[in-house]
C-alpha cells in the first residue's frame, strides 16, 4: 500500500501538486488520469523520489519514504518495477539479457538462477521462444511484454507504469492492460498507472484518481465515472468523441 498524504510540490514559485491525498492499495490497479500538464508525472516521480515534494508525506506500507536513510531508499526501490514509455529496452542486449539487467545489477544469484527468474518473467509474460531476439526483430507489443517482463523480475511489490499504451494500437493496448492488470492481482504488487487512454479507464480502472492542475478533483472506480456530476471530469472523458457519442446514445 502507498498512501499519499497532503503532498505539494513547486518548482521555484510555480506550484505543480497543491495538496494530494490518496491510498493505492495491494493487489489494485490505479489509475492516475488528467490533461496533459495537470501533474501526473510530477506525481509519479515523486512517489518514487525523483523530485523532492515540497511538504506532505508518501508512506510505503507504513514507513514513511522521507524518512528513509540512503541504504533504505535503495532497498525500498529495488521493490518498485518501473514500466517507461517508449519501453525503454536495451537495444543491444536479446530480450532474454534485457530481462535479466536488473538480476545482474542488484542480486547475488547464481547463473542458474537468474536464467531460471528471467525465464519465468519470460513465460509469465508469453515471451515463449523469444529469449534470442533483438528488441528490433519484435513487434511494439511484445517490446513492452520484454518491457513488463524485466519490471517484474525482481519481484517487485509495486508497479509504476508511465503511459504504458503510448505508441500501440488499440488491441494491443488492451492486451497490454490485460497483462498489467493480471499480474497486478497475481503478484498481489500495488500498480499505478498514469495514463489519458480511456480505454484503459473502462477496461481496467479499479480505483482511479482524476487530477486537475495539480488537485485532486475526483477519485473513485470505473463503474461510478461515467455518473460523477464534475465538469472538469467530464470534459476529461468526453473530450472523446466515442465516450460522448455512447452517452448521448445512452441518455
Ligand atoms: N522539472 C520541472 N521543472 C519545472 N516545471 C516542471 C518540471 N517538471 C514538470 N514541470 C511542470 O509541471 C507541470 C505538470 O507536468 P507533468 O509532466 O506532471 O504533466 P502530465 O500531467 O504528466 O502531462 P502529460 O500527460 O503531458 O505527460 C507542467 O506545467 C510542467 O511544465
Amino acid at each position: 500500500m502507498i498512501e499519499v498524504i497532503d503532498v505539494h510540490k513547486s518548482f521555484g514559485d510555480k506550484e505543480i501538486l497543491k495538496g494530494i491525498s490518496t491510498v493505492f492499495e495491494n493487489g489494485k490497479t490505479n489509475l492516475i488520469i488528467g490533461q496533459s500538464g495537470s501533474g501526473k508525472t510530477v506525481l509519479l516521480k515523486s512517489l518514487v523520489g525523483l523530485h523532492d515534494i515540497t511538504s506532505g508525506d508518501i508512506r510505503y506500507d507504513d514507513r514513511s519514504f522521507l524518512d528513509l536513510d540512503s541504504s533504505s531508499k535503495k532497498r525500498l526501490r529495488q521493490d518498485i518495477g518501473m514500466l517507461f514509455q517508449g519501453s525503454a529496452l536495451f537495444d543491444s542486449l536479446t530480450v532474454e539479457e534485457n530481462i535479466r539487467f536488473p538480476l545482474d545489477m542488484f542480486t547475488d544469484w547464481s547463473e542458474e538462477e537468474r536464467r531460471e527468474r528471467a525465464n519465468f518473467c519470460i513465460n509469465r509474460v508469453k515471451l515463449e521462444n523469444a529469449n534470442d531476439k533483438f528488441p528490433s526483430e519484435i513487434s511494439g507489443g511484445m517490446q513492452k511484454r520484454v518491457a513488463i517482463a524485466r519490471a517484474i523480475s525482481l519481484n517487485p511489490k509495486y508497479l509504476f507504469c508511465d503511459e504504458p499504451n503510448s505508441g500501440l494500437d488499440p488491441r494491443t493496448s488492451i492486451v497490454i492492460d490485460e497483462l498489467i492488470h493480471e499480474i497486478t492481482q497475481e503478484f498481489g504488487m500495488t500498480t499505478i498507472i498514469n495514463t489519458h487512454d480511456m480505454n484503459s479507464v473502462m477496461g481496467i480502472g479499479e480505483n482511479i484518481i482524476f487530477i486537475y492542475q495539480g488537485k485532486k478533483l475526483w477519485e473513485g472506480s470505473k463503474d461510478d465515472i461515467f455518473h460523477v456530476q464534475n465538469k472538469e471530469l467530464e470534459d476529461f472523458i468526453f473530450a472523446s468523441k466515442l465516450f460522448k457519442e455512447i452517452r448521448d446514445n445512452n441518455s
